[in-house]
């Protein structure tokens, strides 16, 4: 039995770093559209991976941001749990008893370049030989290899204010496993021992970053180049914020399914199926990107590749039918297993 609003107090579950508030208070202010009487609360809640600062493969991956708001979604302490499509894997099963009732419609899915404040640099190419880039994602990494194999790929982790002032140069505060400020993505990491030098981690020539993170964040003004949807495909599920709450909650259900953006979700359920099909780990360096043309046609890119970049597997599959975007999802990932992705996936080394 679910109580009806605005009687109940809804319990919104949140990562704790200031993205994540950020992207809290923009759900807040969208319920209460919906209804101004609702009752709401934020529950920021620290997942086991902000409070680990190594290598998230050496704890159980990506899917610890997820799983800490899923449980305590499950036993009721939340009722609603916030997510970036992006950050849910697409190699676990989705939890018993929980739905994505709404997708949030989709925000900017490119990356983006930033450079050090005071830097004359506007693109990639302006960097000199070498230069060191920092991001932990092995999508980005094997695309800017792609394109300057000179780069030195930096693993840094962490709430991209901490990594803006690594960039910067600024001091970050310690970061401790008793931190009590923000832990989502906060500790701002570079993973000295995966640099290649590990006697200075910190210095940096450039971030490459989410376009949608920063704006939520109102520091759209620190991106120089935007990376080309071709020339650096974005993450599957990117710019998506998706809702989820429990299957027989269905007053909560009720409330989030009118804040659902069909077409996104559409998008989404494309890029989540050919992720699916590639049943790849949360360490794969897989891009997909789907959008919805005139009259509904979605156009569906893919792309696996070996972590330096140099080899892939790629597919553009265009759908006539609009309706079926699990199908073109499947396809795409058929297209790209039979071009060698599952070798990519599993060796990181073309077949
Ligand atoms: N992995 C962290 C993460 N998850 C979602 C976003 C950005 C917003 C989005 O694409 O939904 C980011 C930051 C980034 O990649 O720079």
């Amino acid at each position: 039995m679910s109580t009806a609003f605005p009687a109940r107090e809804l319990r919104i579950g949140t990562r704790t770093s200031p993205m994540a508030l950020a992207q809290t208070a923009r759900v807040t202010q969208l319920l209460h559209q919906l209804d101004p009487r609702l009752r709401t609360v934020a529950v920021p809640v620290r997942t086991e991976a902000d409070l680990w600062h190594g290598e998230l493969s050496g704890i159980g991956g990506k899917g610890l941001f997820v799983k800490a708001l899923d449980v305590r979604l499950q036993s009721g302490d939340i009722d609603l749990a916030l997510h970036c499509l992006k950050d849910v894997p697409g190699d676990v099963p989705f939890r018993a008893g929980l739905v994505v009732a709404a997708h949030l419609e989709r925000a900017d899915v490119r990356d983006v370049l930033v450079v050090p404040e005071h830097s004359a640099v506007r693109r990639l190419d302006d960097l000199p030989p070498g230069a060191r880039v920092g991001t932990a994602s092995v999508r980005r990494r094997a695309q800017l290899l792609r394109i300057r194999p000179d780069l030195r790929i930096v693993p840094v982790r962490g709430a991209v204010g901490t990594r803006l002032d690594l960039l910067d140069g600024r001091p970050t505060a310690p970061t401790t496993h008793t931190n009590t400020t923000d832990t989502t993505d906060t500790t701002d990491f570079a993973d000295p021992a995966a640099s290649t030098e590990p006697s200075s981690p910190a210095h940096l020539d450039a971030l490459v970053l989410a376009s949608a993170g920063l704006a939520r964040l109102g520091l759209s003004h620190r991106a120089r180049q935007i990376f080309e949807i071709e020339e650096v495909l974005p993450a599957v599920g990117a710019g998506v914020l998706s809702l989820e709450c429990r299957r027989d909650d269905s007053a909560v259900a009720a409330l989030l399914e009118q804040l659902n953006h069909e077409p996104t979700l559409t998008e989404a359920t494309a890029e989540r199926v050919m992720l699916q099909g590639l049943r790849g780990h949360c360490n794969s360096p897989i891009a997909g990107y789907c959008v919805t043309g005139p009259g509904g046609r979605l156009s569906l890119r893919g792309r696996v590749f070996s972590p330096d970049g140099a080899a892939f597997a790629q597919v553009h599959l265009c759908s006539d039918a609009p309706h079926d975007p699990a199908a073109l999802g499947a396809h795409a990932a058929t297209e790209l297993l039979s071009q060698g992705a599952r070798s990519l996936i599993d060796t990181g080394i073309p077949l």
